[in-house]
C-alpha cells in the first residue's frame, strides 16, 4: 500500500472506521478497469458490491448516483495521486437541500502522510508572494474566492505546512463550448483567479465552526493519525444546504452559473521541483452545471469535451493517468469520453501509453492487479469497432481530389482542392474548405469556386456545333413577327437563349406558363416577345377593335427599378408596332398613375403590385379584358410580403384555363409566371385563380445550381477588415482588371449608408441604392449606374432581382447573403447574357452563422448539385413539366 492515502468519507460518518473503510481509500487501488463482458453471476454480484462501496465512499446514494458522478480518475503524479472526479453538480451538493441532501454530498478527505518541507510553491500569477489580496472593488473576484471559501474549508489539523499552498484555477468556457467548438486551449494560467495563501487558510479555519463535522474530535484524530505527525492538509467541498453552495464549493461563481459551462481545476503545481521524496495531494474537481438541470444532462460530445481539458491539466501537471474508473450508470459521460472519433483517437493515445485501464459504460467496479505491471486492457467490443470506423473513415477522407487539369475548388490549403475532372461519389464525404470556419482561428482563409466553363449553360453555343448537323436558331425560327426580329437585331440580339427556346414557342399557343430558369438567362424577352406579337396580332384584327382603350398585358414587378428595366425592354419592342408600354410604380403618387392608365391609355403595363393595387381600388384600370398577366420575379412576388397584394389583383382578372379561353370574343388573359427561384406556395396561390394541371412548367436543367461560368470566391473576414478588403477589390478591379462596374451587397440600409461614407472617405465613387431612401432620392440611381455614370453601386438586395447588369464584372457580398435564394440573385448580377464575360463574385464571411451558407454552397459546388432547400415543385396538382434542354 502506498504510502499516500486518500481516503473517500462518506459525510456524517466521519471518524467512523468503517466509514474510513468503506470509503475505499483509493491507494487500494493501483487501478480499477470496468468490463463490459458478462461475467458470472459471483463476480457480478461482487461487482455491484464494489460499486456500492465506492459509491459509499463518495458519499453518494443509491439514487443519486445516477445523477451525479459522471467519472471518475486518478492519476499518478510522481507519488501524488490526482482525482479528477467530472460530475454533475448534483455531485457536489446541488441537490435542493432537502432532507438528506446532505448525505448525497461527498466529503473527500486527501491526507498526506509526507508533506514536503520544502515550500511546494504553486504560483498564482507569478509567485507565491501572489496571494490573494482582496479589495472590495474586485466585485467579481471577491465573488469567486467567496465561493471558494465557502465551500473549501481547511482542516484545523496540525499547523498546516508553510509551503503548502493551493492554486484554485476556474475558468469558464463560454458560447464556444455550448456550440461544439473544440476548445483547444490547454487551461491557461492567465486563468488562474486566486492563490489561496497562508492567511486565507487561517481564515478559513476560523470559519470551520459553520461546518460541525469538521470539529468533530474523531476527524482530527484521523487526520492526525493519517499524518503521523507530519503536516496534514485536507479539504471539503460542498455542505451547505442552500441551492448554490455546492457550486461555491467547487469555486463557481454562481452567477456564472446560468449561462455557463463552468470548469474548476484546483490544482497544485509542483513546478520547483521541491517535492523529491516528498508526496503531496491534490484534488482535481470538474464539474459542470446547467441551470435548472436536476438529472445528469445529455454530455454528447458536441457539447462537452472532456477530453482537451484532460490532456490540458495532464500536460501541466507533467503527469501520468494513472486509472479511469467510470461511474455506474454515467453512460453519457463516457459517451463524451469516448465516442468522439476526434478526442477519443488522442485520448485514448493519454492513456495507452500510461496502460491505462479504460472504462467506458456498462461498468461493474472491479479490484484488478496491484501493479500498474500486472494490468490488462481491455478494449470493449464497441470501442474496438468504433476505431475500426475512425479508420475507416480516416482512409476514405484521404481520397485524392486532385487530377491534372482545372480545378474547380481552389483552397487556402492546396490538399483541400478539387479538379474540375473530379466528382465526388454519391456517399463520398467532402473534405469542405469551410469546415473550420466557426473558428476565430479561420480568419483570412478563403477559398474560389472556379469558373470552369466559359459560355453560359443557358447560352445555346453553335461555334462548337457541327454545321451540317445543326444550326443555331434564330428568332424568326419561333415564328416572331418580322418587326420584333429586327428590332432584337438592333440591339446584337439574334439568336434565343435557351428558356426563349422553351418558352416563347408554349406562350404563342396561348398556355399558362410558369418559367423557372438561371439569372440572366433571358426570361425577360421569353414573356415579352410572345406578348407583344400577340398584341400586334390582336391589334390588327378588327375584332377587339371595341377594346381599343383597355390595357391588355399587366406585367407585375417587385420594385419600380425593375418596371423601370422591363418598360425600356417593352417600348423597344412595341415601338415598331405602334403599341405603348407604360409603367406606374410606388412613391410618385395616386396623381402619376390617374394620369398614366387614364390619359396614355397604354396596352402594356408595367406595375408593381402596390401601385397596381392603389389603381385597382380607385378604379383607373380594369383588367377583366386582359389578354396577358405575367408575374415576374415569382419567389419574391409569391412571398408573403407580396402575396395578399398579388392574390387581390389576380382575383380582378379573368384568368384563362386552357388555351382556347386565351382567343376569341369574351378571351381570358393568359398567365405567364417567370422566375430564377420556384417558391414552394406558388401552387396555392395559383390553384384559386386557374387551373393548374393545365400549366405548362418550363425548368431549366441548371435552376438553382452554381452558375459554371463564374468565379465565386469566399474568404473568412474579421468585421473590422472586410471594408479594407473591399478596397483592395475595387483597386484590383480597376488597376489590374482593366476596370468594369461593381456591386456591392449589404443587409441593410443603415450597412448602405455607413459603407458609402466610408468609401467616400476612402475617395471611392459610388452610388447607393436602399429601400429606405425617399422616392425622389431613389429613382434614376440604378438607370444611371446601368449607364455607366457610376462604377460602384452599394446596395441592399432591392438590387439582386431582376434587374440587369450587364455591364457589371464584380459582386460582393459585403454582408453574407441570408438565404440561397438571395445568394443566387446576387450571384446572378454576373454572368448574363450578353453581358461581360468573366464576372465574378466575392463573400466575405464573418459571423458563424454565415458559415451554415457557405458550407452549403461548397459542398453542391463539389457535389456539382442544385443548392439544398430550394426545392420548388409546385405540389397540388401536378403540373406538366418540360426540362428546358429536351426539345
Ligand atoms: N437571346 C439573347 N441573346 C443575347 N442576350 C440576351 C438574349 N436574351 C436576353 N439577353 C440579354 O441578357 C440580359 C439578361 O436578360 P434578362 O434580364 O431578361 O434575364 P433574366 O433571366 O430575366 O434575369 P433575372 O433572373 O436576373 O431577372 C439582358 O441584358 C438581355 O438584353
Amino acid at each position: 500500500m502506498s504510502a499516500l492515502e486518500w481516503r473517500l468519507l462518506p459525510q456524517g460518518e466521519v471518524g467512523r472506521e468503517e466509514g474510513l473503510e468503506g470509503g475505499l481509500g483509493l491507494s487500494q487501488f493501483s487501478s480499477v478497469t470496468l468490463t463490459c463482458e458478462n461475467d458470472s453471476q459471483e463476480e457480478a454480484s461482487e461487482n455491484q458490491l464494489l460499486e456500492e462501496r465506492l459509491l459509499h465512499g463518495l458519499g453518494l446514494s443509491e439514487e443519486s448516483r445516477s445523477s451525479s458522478v459522471a467519472s471518475i480518475s486518478c492519476w499518478q503524479l510522481g507519488e501524488m495521486e490526482v482525482i479528477w472526479i467530472l460530475g454533475h453538480s448534483k455531485a457536489f451538493g446541488a441537490s435542493t437541500g432537502a432532507e438528506g441532501s446532505r448525505g448525497e454530498v461527498p466529503y473527500l478527505d486527501c491526507s498526506t502522510s509526507h508533506w514536503p518541507s520544502l515550500p511546494v510553491t504553486i504560483p498564482g500569477r507569478g509567485s507565491s508572494d501572489d496571494s490573494i489580496q482582496l479589495t472590495d472593488g474586485e466585485q467579481e473576484k471577491d465573488n469567486r474566492v467567496l465561493g471558494i471559501r465557502q465551500g473549501m474549508t481547511m482542516l484545523p489539523g496540525p499547523q498546516p505546512s508553510p509551503c503548502s499552498e493551493i492554486r484554485l484555477a476556474y475558468y469558464i468556457k463560454h458560447s464556444s463550448v455550448r456550440k461544439g467548438e473544440v476548445d483547444r486551449e490547454p487551461p491557461s494560467q492567465s486563468q488562474t483567479l486566486v492563490t489561496l495563501g497562508q492567511e486565507e487558510r487561517r481564515g478559513e479555519e476560523r470559519r470551520g465552526d459553520q461546518r460541525p463535522w469538521l470539529q468533530s474530535p474523531a476527524r482530527f484524530q484521523k487526520a492526525q493519525h493519517a499524518v503521523a505527525g507530519r503536516t496534514a492538509w485536507g479539504f471539503s467541498f460542498g455542505g451547505r444546504d442552500d441551492k448554490f453552495i455546492a457550486a461555491e464549493g467547487l469555486g463557481w461563481c454562481t452567477h456564472d452559473l446560468p449561462q455557463h459551462h463552468v470548469v474548476l481545476e484546483l490544482k497544485c503545481n509542483l513546478s520547483q521541483g521541491s517535492l523529491c521524496g516528498g508526496q503531496a495531494g491534490v484534488l482535481i474537481l470538474v464539474g459542470w452545471r446547467k441551470r435548472e438541470s436536476s438529472v445528469m444532462p445529455q454530455m454528447s460530445s458536441s457539447r462537452f469535451r472532456p477530453k482537451p481539458i484532460l490532456a490540458g491539466i495532464a500536460s501541466q501537471l507533467n503527469t501520468k493517468m494513472h486509472s479511469v474508473k467510470v461511474g455506474y450508470l454515467a453512460s453519457a459521460a463516457s459517451r463524451a469520453l469516448c465516442s468522439s472519433g476526434v478526442y477519443c483517437g488522442e485520448f485514448m493515445q493519454v492513456s495507452a501509453c500510461c496502460r491505462v485501464h479504460r472504462s467506458v459504460t456498462q461498468t461493474r467496479f472491479c479490484r484488478t492487479a496491484a501493479t500498474p505491471e500486472e494490468t490488462v486492457i481491455r478494449v470493449p467490443r464497441y470501442m474496438q469497432k468504433h476505431i475500426e470506423n475512425v479508420k475507416l473513415t480516416r482512409g476514405k477522407n484521404n481520397i485524392n481530389t486532385i487530377k491534372a487539369g482545372k480545378l474547380l475548388i481552389q483552397s487556402k490549403d492546396p490538399d483541400l482542392n478539387q479538379s474540375a475532372g473530379y466528382t465526388l461519389g454519391k456517399f463520398e464525404q467532402p473534405n469542405l474548405c469551410s469546415k473550420g470556419w466557426k473558428h476565430n482561428k479561420s480568419f483570412g482563409d478563403y477559398f474560389t469556386i472556379n469558373n470552369i466553363q466559359a459560355v453560359a449553360p443557358f447560352v445555346v453555343d453553335d461555334q462548337n456545333e457541327n454545321v451540317e448537323q445543326k444550326v443555331s436558331p434564330t428568332f424568326s425560327n419561333l415564328h416572331i413577327c418580322k418587326e420584333l426580329v429586327e428590332a432584337l437585331d438592333k440591339i446584337h440580339i439574334t439568336h434565343p437563349t435557351t428558356v426563349q427556346l422553351q418558352t416563347i414557342p408554349k406562350a404563342l399557343k396561348g398556355h399558362n406558363i410558369l418559367c423557372a430558369a438561371e439569372t440572366g438567362s433571358g426570361k425577360t424577352l421569353s414573356y415579352l416577345l410572345p406578348v407583344v406579337h400577340r398584341l400586334q396580332a390582336e391589334k390588327k384584327s378588327e375584332m377587339y377593335a371595341g377594346s381599343a382603350h383597355k390595357i391588355s398585358a399587366v406585367v407585375l414587378v417587385p420594385s419600380r427599378e425593375l418596371a423601370e428595366q422591363v418598360a425600356a425592354v417593352c417600348r423597344t419592342l412595341c415601338a415598331p408596332l405602334g403599341l405603348l408600354a407604360r409603367t406606374v410604380g410606388g412613391g410618385r403618387g395616386v396623381g402619376h398613375i390617374k394620369v398614366v392608365l387614364k390619359k396614355d391609355h397604354p396596352d402594356v403595363l408595367v406595375a408593381t403590385p402596390g401601385a397596381l393595387v392603389k389603381a385597382l381600388r380607385r378604379r383607373f384600370v380594369d383588367l377583366s379584358e386582359l389578354s396577358f398577366f405575367v408575374v415576374d420575379e415569382a419567389d419574391t412576388m409569391f412571398d408573403p410580403s407580396f402575396s395578399d397584394m398579388l392574390e387581390n389583383i389576380l382575383l380582378h382578372a379573368n384568368i384563362a384555363s386552357d388555351p382556347k379561353e386565351t382567343r376569341g370574343p369574351g378571351h381570358k388573359a393568359q398567365l405567364l409566371v417567370v422566375g430564377a427561384t420556384f417558391p414552394g406556395g406558388v401552387g396555392e396561390v395559383l390553384s384559386q385563380v386557374t387551373d393548374l394541371g393545365n400549366m405548362v412548367v418550363v425548368k431549366s436543367k441548371m435552376l438553382h445550381f452554381l452558375m459554371p461560368h463564374v468565379k465565386q470566391t469566399f474568404l473568412k473576414v474579421k468585421g473590422a477588415d472586410k471594408i479594407l478588403e473591399l478596397h483592395q477589390a475595387l483597386k484590383l478591379l480597376q488597376q489590374e482588371r482593366g476596370g468594369g462596374a461593381a456591386l456591392v451587397f449589404c443587409n441593410k440600409s443603415a450597412t448602405v449608408n455607413w459603407l458609402g461614407y466610408s468609401l467616400d472617405e476612402m475617395g471611392v465613387q459610388h452610388a447607393r441604392l436602399q429601400g429606405e431612401m425617399p422616392a425622389a432620392v431613389r429613382s434614376g440611381i440604378f438607370h444611371s449606374f446601368q449607364k455607366g455614370l457610376a462604377d460602384v453601386l452599394i446596395c441592399t438586395d432591392i438590387a439582386s432581382r431582376g434587374l440587369d447588369t450587364s455591364r457589371v464584372r464584380l459582386v460582393v457580398n459585403y454582408d453574407c447573403p441570408e438565404s440561397h435564394t438571395d445568394y443566387i440573385h446576387r450571384a446572378g448580377r454576373v454572368g448574363r447574357a450578353g453581358g461581360v464575360e468573366d464576372g465574378e463574385v466575392l463573400s466575405f464571411v464573418t459571423h458563424p452563422w454565415d458559415v451554415e451558407l457557405v458550407q452549403n454552397i461548397e459542398t453542391a459546388a463539389r457535389r456539382r448539385t442544385s443548392l439544398p432547400g430550394m426545392e420548388s415543385e409546385i405540389r397540388e396538382p401536378k403540373p406538366k413539366v418540360v426540362e428546358a434542354e429536351e426539345e
